[in-house]
This record gives C-alpha cells, sequence and structure tokens, in this order.
C-alpha cells in the first residue's frame, strides 16, 4: 500500500511528520500478517494482565516488551523492504543474508518477551494451580 501523498521533499512542520509517521505505521499495520499477530498475542497479554492483577512494575516491563516486538517487527519489515527494492526478485546472496540476520533480530526480541512473559506470570500462574 502506497502512502496517500507525492511529497519527496523534507517535512516543514512537526504535524506533517508526526503524519507521515502515523501513515507509515498504518501502511505497516495493514499490509503485515505477522505484525496483526503480535498485536492479537499483545491484546490477550494484557487481557491476561488484568485478569491476574499484576503489579505496576511487571505492568511497565510488559509495555516494554511489547514495543520492543513491535519495533523488531517494524525494523525488520523496513529491512526486507529495502532488499525487496534493490534486487527485486532475483536470488542475492547478500540479500539473504540481511534477511536473515533481521529475522534473527526478531527472534531475539521475542525472546526477550518470553522471558518476560515468563517473569511476570510465571509466579501469579504457578500461585494459581498449587491453589487448586
Ligand atoms: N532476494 C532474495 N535473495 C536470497 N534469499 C532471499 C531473497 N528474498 C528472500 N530470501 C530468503 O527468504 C527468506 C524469507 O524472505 P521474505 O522476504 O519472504 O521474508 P518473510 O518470510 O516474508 O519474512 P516475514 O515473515 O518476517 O515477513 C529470507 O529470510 C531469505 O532467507
Amino acid at each position: 500500500m502506497a502512502l496517500p501523498d507525492k511529497q519527496v521533499g523534507k517535512n516543514k512542520h512537526f504535524i506533517q511528520s508526526a503524519r507521515h509517521a502515523l501513515d507509515g505505521l498504518k501502511v505497516f499495520f495493514v499490509d503485515e500478517n505477522n505484525f496483526k499477530r503480535e498485536f492479537l498475542s499483545a491484546t490477550l497479554v494484557i487481557v491476561a494482565g488484568v485478569v491476574l492483577q499484576v503489579s505496576a512494575f511487571s505492568w511497565f516491563v510488559l509495555v516494554l516488551a511489547i514495543l520492543l516486538v513491535f519495533l523488531g517487527e517494524l525494523l525488520n519489515t523496513i529491512v526486507e523492504n529495502v532488499v525487496d527494492f534493490i534486487v527485486g526478485d532475483q536470488y542475492d546472496a547478500r540479500a539473504k543474508k540481511i534477511k536473515d540476520m533481521s529475522a534473527g533480530a526478531v527472534l531475539i526480541v521475542s525472546l526477550i518477551a518470553v522471558v518476560a512473559g515468563i517473569y511476570v506470570f510465571g509466579p501469579p500462574l504457578l500461585a494459581l494451580f498449587r491453589s487448586w
């Protein structure tokens, strides 16, 4: 999905910069199925946080983890788009290396989110199971 205007020069004021940044996030949200899945996971995590009444610090950890995963996916999508823009449909060993490393970065961010999830939800879930 292309952005709606044909501006090529610099942004003239903050509102214009913010509008283009939001346009970028909208494209990311609409076009990327991975992001939709991560958004759904984040929603489930937030619901779990509410149900289990996690602490303020745990909310801080969860929000940071969620934003980190979104940021990782966004940067990976940018890398994939730039590589595709440069090499098109051609197989290129350097393109593979760049895309695989970028996917590796998403994997690392996802592992950080899993660790954060275990830190936040591990103790209350354990307590819940023990009380049964
Ligand atoms: N032009 C290319 N040259 C060589 N290998 C490529 C090329 N494009 C993609 N690949 C290989 O295919 C894999 C998948 O690439 P693709 O761009 O389809 O990512 P994707 O599966 O859509 O990733 P995501 O799920 O994050 O959107 C890459 O990790 C890379 O190994």
